[in-house]
């Protein structure tokens, strides 16, 4: 009696399960169909499965290669089917320079895509707050703060951080010990971003091997980037679990996790510095020097409605920009030095154009004046790294045109900075650096270079911090080269310089030994 009362009701659970998975794979197939067929998007070219399904995207992401793959394959897709693509079920592709200026065009209504807003696990911050309204609101309290002027203002905050980096660089000399580059770099760019926005050094510069552990831990956080993209909520939820279990299985990760609780320790202090009444915070007892001023400062002290200086939404605030300001700029700045050295010609000019301006070998010399150098291989460094390659799609809450393709409203459109920065119409051999191509005496192709040139995108979403990341590179170039003779340690251009992976930020290969120096001379005069 037991027995058949077990067997009717083991079979009713199968039933059940088998109808249940029925139902969600015949739902699952409707809207794979909904979405070739029926969908406002199904007329734009593009391959089927792409149009279908978001798994397209995730297979080249996840599955193919060391993963990171979808915007090559977003190329052939160009290739094959023209200038607008459809990418994802609700997602367009445009390849065309001449668009950046209606997507991206400064003071019009766009929202970041929802799935973009999470990859760094910061929503509360500008970087991930999706609504054209509210974004606009936060931006405007920063602004002022990583203004050209705030930053020539404080450009002794880098210029003090650059000769810490060539000590050390220096001493690693007498010690013949390899340098890695992406290691120096995010070290001396974390010790900038952070003396200047938090008004508190993180001190990574002082060890002699340049703190590796921050590097690591930039790395472990745009590690995740694919994966984030395809599941959003995937870095709260390792946030939320304890440091020690998420060890174990993503150490860089938890090193994040780690940063997040010394930054939100800071942001509790500054807090505690102020008294907060009803409507309002005010900072207790004397005005700070203008030296000690930091963005949770300028939060604290702005306008902003009193749920916006919370101690969440500050910390989150300042893991982005962290975050955002680390790997970009050392990867441009280790790029731009490997090809540099790696062009006898190049490295030789540069170094005269440097001498010849700066006075002696330890002498830095002012931003404005660095900006003035012809050869000072900025623009073309921050060319061929491409820094942030990903695609930076947005949102029309109106319809928009491209050319006879009228976008409905709430599609997805992305652009890519390397389809402006690598192409070859506008910078001919676009893989190889070249800085004369900007010392061009063709007006109108210096203004078409020009205009292409946008690693730090345009518009409303632009790069907050390009002017800070300007003066960095200008002084961390500069200096260097005009300090030291640096040779190159196995470094290989495929293996350890080119990018292979699209994190949002730029990787090279997973075996790259990352790009090594050695400091073999050290100028006297
Ligand atoms: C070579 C260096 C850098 C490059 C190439 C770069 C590039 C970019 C790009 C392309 C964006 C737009 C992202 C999007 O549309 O979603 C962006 C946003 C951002 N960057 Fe940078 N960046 C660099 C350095 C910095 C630095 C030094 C800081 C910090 C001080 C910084 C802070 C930010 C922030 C906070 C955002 C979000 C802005 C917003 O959504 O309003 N970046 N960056």
């Amino acid at each position: 009696m037991l027995d058949t009362i077990d067997q009717s009701f083991s079979f009713s659970k199968s039933f059940v399960g088998g109808l249940a998975l029925g139902c969600f794979l015949a739902w699952y197939a409707g809207r794979l169909a909904y979405n070739v067929f029926l969908h406002p998007l199904s007329k734009f070219p593009g391959p089927k499965l792409a149009a279908a399904t978001r798994w397209y995207e995730g297979y080249f992401d996840l599955l193919v290669g060391q993963g990171g793959q979808y915007m090559y394959e977003v190329d052939r897709i160009h290739q094959k089917y023209g200038a607008i693509v459809r990418i994802g079920p609700n997602e367009l592709h445009v390849k065309d320079v001449e668009y950046y200026d209606t997507l991206y065009a400064l003071g019009v209504k766009r929202n970041k895509v929802p799935y973009m807003i999470d990859i760094f696990g910061t929503t509360l911050s500008i970087f991930g707050t999706e609504k054209h309204e509210l974004h606009r609101s936060r931006r405007m309290v920063l602004n002022p703060f990583f203004s050209k002027r705030s930053v020539t203002r404080l450009e002794s905050v880098i210029q003090e951080k650059v000769r810490l980096l060539c000590d050390t660089m220096s001493a690693c000399k007498d010690r013949r010990q390899v340098i890695q580059l992406r290691d120096a770099f995010t070290a001396s760019t974390v010790d900038i971003t952070t003396e200047y926005s938090f008004a508190q050094c993180a001190n990574t510069l002082a060890q002699p091997d340049f703190s590796p552990e921050w590097d690591q831990m930039v790395r472990g956080v745009t590690e995740i980037v694919p994966l984030a993209r395809q599941f959003p909520g995937i870095i709260q939820i390792t946030r939320a679990l304890p440091i020690s279990f998420v060890k174990v299985f993503n150490p860089l990760s938890a090193k994040y996790s780690e940063f997040e609780r010394l930054i939100r320790g800071q942001v509790s202090e500054i807090f505690a510095s102020y008294s907060s009444s009803e409507e309002e915070f005010s900072v207790i007892g004397t005005e700070k020097p203008a030296y000690a001023r930091s963005i949770f400062h300028e939060v604290l002290n702005s306008k902003a409605p009193k749920h916006e200086k919370t101690v969440d939404h500050m910390t989150q605030e300042a893991l982005s920009v962290v975050a955002a300001a680390s790997e970009t700029t050392s990867s441009t700045l280790a790029t731009t030095i490997f090809h540099v050295l790696s062009n006898a010609q190049i490295r030789d000019r540069l170094k005269a154009e440097l001498k010849e301006a700066m006075e002696g070998p330890r002498s830095l010399i002012e931003w404005r004046r660095l900006e003035q150098l012809p050869y000072l291989a900025m623009k073309e460094g921050l060319r061929i790294t491409v820094p942030v390659c990903g695609r930076l799609p947005l949102v029309s809450p109106s319809p928009l045109q491209y050319k006879e393709w009228t976008i409905p409203a709430g599609a997805y459109i992305g652009m890519c900075p390397r389809d402006a920065l690598h192409n070859p119409a506008i910078y001919p051999s676009p893989l190889t650096f070249n800085p004369s191509r900007w010392l061009t005496n063709d007006p109108a192709e210096k203004k078409v270079m020009d205009l292409a040139f946008l690693p730090f995108n345009k518009g409303s979403r632009m790069c907050i911090g390009a002017h800070l990341a300007y003066a960095n590179i200008y002084h961390v170039l500069s200096a260097v080269f005009r300090r030291f003779d640096l040779e190159l340690v196995d470094t290989i251009r495929e293996r350890d310089v080119d990018m292979a992976r699209d994190h949002f930020g730029m990787k090279p290969v997973k075996e790259s030994k990352g790009i090594r120096v050695r400091v073999v001379g050290e100028a006297d005069i």
